[in-house]
């Protein structure tokens, strides 16, 4: 089966060159200021142009007001926006709208009375990010490093392309794919030293694992 890797939180190019070749199809970066991974506009700016053709960009934003989306989206060139907060469906709705960029909104996953949230959003979003919801009091709302129950998963009927996330890493992803028969993954706390810290051999390994 053809697997989409995203690799998210990246800073560095060397980062972005050790995704891309290693298979990886999206990037993220994250622009959000209380992030160990955010980046500053200019940074982005800089950091997008090493993208190689192919390899989406995607800028993940929480709760952002339309100013904050017109200075990244001027300053960024990217492929998509992923909503990680708690933007209404009428919000994404209205982010697709304004901007033209197909949108991915995060949707945490902790019971089976989240999985209504879900489908709530793939009537809106043109992908859903599936994570785990952030403990309570968090400091952030996704990138911890926590994996939600996928038995939650089994016999879903999917309207919209999604990505599963949360607490992947090279060693679970495998059986992560194998287990919810995702298309899609996403990664970042698994792929690096430390908080904001990647690591190209993790990311490599991780695509490995994940691509097969
Ligand atoms: O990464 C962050 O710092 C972050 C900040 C605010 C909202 C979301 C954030 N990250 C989301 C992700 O990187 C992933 O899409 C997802 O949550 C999986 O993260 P992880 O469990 O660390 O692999």
């Amino acid at each position: 089966m053809d697997t989409a890797v995203k690799i998210c939180g990246l800073r560095e190019a060397a980062h972005v060159a050790a995704a891309a070749g290693a298979g990886a199809r999206y990037v993220g970066f994250v622009f959000f200021a209380r992030s160990p991974r955010n980046l500053a506009l200019a940074d982005a700016a800089a950091l997008a142009l090493s993208v190689p053709e192919g390899v989406a960009k995607v800028a993940l934003t929480v709760n952002a007001t339309d100013a904050e989306l017109d200075a990244i989206t001027g300053a960024v060139p990217l492929d998509m926006l992923q909503l990680h907060g708690q933007e209404s469906p009428a919000r994404v709705v209205e982010v697709r709208a304004r901007y033209g960029l197909p949108v991915m909104k995060a949707v945490g996953l902790s019971d089976a009375a989240d999985l209504a949230t879900l489908d709530l959003y793939q009537t809106v979003a043109d992908q859903i990010l599936v994570d785990a919801k952030p403990p309570k009091g968090a400091e952030l709302p996704g990138g911890n490093g926590l994996a939600f129950d996928w038995r939650l998963l089994l016999g879903r009927v999917w309207r919209r392309p999604w990505m599963l996330a949360g607490g992947l890493t090279p060693e679970n992803v495998a059986l992560a794919i194998r287990s919810t028969n995702a298309r899609q993954v996403d990664v970042s706390s698994g792929v690096e030293t430390a908080p904001g810290v990647k690591d190209a051999t993790l990311i490599r390994a991780f695509c490995k694992a994940a691509l097969g």
